[in-house]
């Protein structure tokens, strides 16, 4: 089932009709199916940020229009966005994002305080997250009592404990080390296909794309390819490399 259609989505940032405008992203158009786990990658100042802002509901197009879970998204009003913010989406960024006077168990219930829930309700949850995704222990720490890896596993908490449709994450792995961050991405490899969540990453880095299982390349504000996943993760691997080789700044 399909869950998100962009249709030709354009993003110009500065000032209309003056010369300082500038065209983030061009009729860009493209699909995702329900459970899901895709990568979006580009060289630097490609459009990446500017279409994930847009699509967790923190911009919005200049033309253009997206269907989320069978709602045009750009007519819903101020508080039917902030409704659909919280409920249907859940984002993880690189820097975590979590609020540091508040243990890593407030930040991760902190959605669903928003929703009003009822403590025992939240618990509940909180426990079924947390048991599968390793962070029981350090639940009462601050985040700067913690290491990044373990924040950023709080963060992947806070982001799928609404149950949202979509999780979006700006490159979840750019501040941790090679092993925190391959952990990241087995514990985002599971929560696809534990809770089948659908997952859209934005990332530089070929190894987490190497995760996926697609790749929309964008270049200049334009989807310039799309790569699939196949059998052996090798291969998708050296591909992966190949299409960054052609974009150029595989590395920031
Ligand atoms: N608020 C803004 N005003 C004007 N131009 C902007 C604004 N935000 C982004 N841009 C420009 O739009 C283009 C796309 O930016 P964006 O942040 O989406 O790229 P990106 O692919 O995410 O880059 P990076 O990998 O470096 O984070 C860049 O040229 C950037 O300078």
């Amino acid at each position: 089932m399909q869950i998100l259609k962009v249709e030709n989505i354009s993003k110009t940032y500065g000032i209309k009709k003056s010369s300082k405008q500038y065209m983030a992203l061009k009729s860009i158009s493209f699909e995702v199916k329900e459970g899901e786990f895709i990568g979006v990658m580009g060289a630097s100042g490609s459009g990446k940020t500017t279409l994930l802002n847009i699509l967790g509901s923190i911009d919005k197009p200049t033309t253009g229009r997206y269907i989320m879970d069978g709602k045009d998204v750009a007519t819903l009003s101020k508080n039917q966005l902030a409704e659909h913010r919280i409920n249907n989406i859940g984002f993880i960024f690189q820097d975590y994002n979590l609020l540091e006077t508040m243990t890593l168990k407030e930040n991760i219930l902190l959605p669903l305080a928003l929703k009003g829930y009822k403590v025992k309700t939240m618990e509940e949850k909180l426990f079924n997250i947390v048991k599968d995704l390793g962070i029981l222990k350090v639940l009462d720490k601050y985040p700067y009592e913690v290491s990044g890896g373990e924040q950023q596993r709080a963060a992947a908490c806070r982001a799928l404990i609404t149950n949202p449709k979509m999780i979006l994450a700006d490159e979840p792995t750019g501040n941790l080390d090679s092993k925190s961050g391959k952990d990241l991405l087995d514990l985002l490899t599971f929560i696809n296909k534990q809770y089948k969540a659908t997952i859209l990453m934005v990332t530089h880095d070929v190894f987490a794309a190497s995760y996926c299982q697609k790749i929309l390349f964008i270049r200049d504000g334009e989807i310039y390819n799309e790569l699939y996943a196949g059998d052996s993760k090798k291969k998708f691997f050296d591909a992966i490399i190949e299409v960054m080789s052609v974009l150029g700044g595989e590395e920031k």
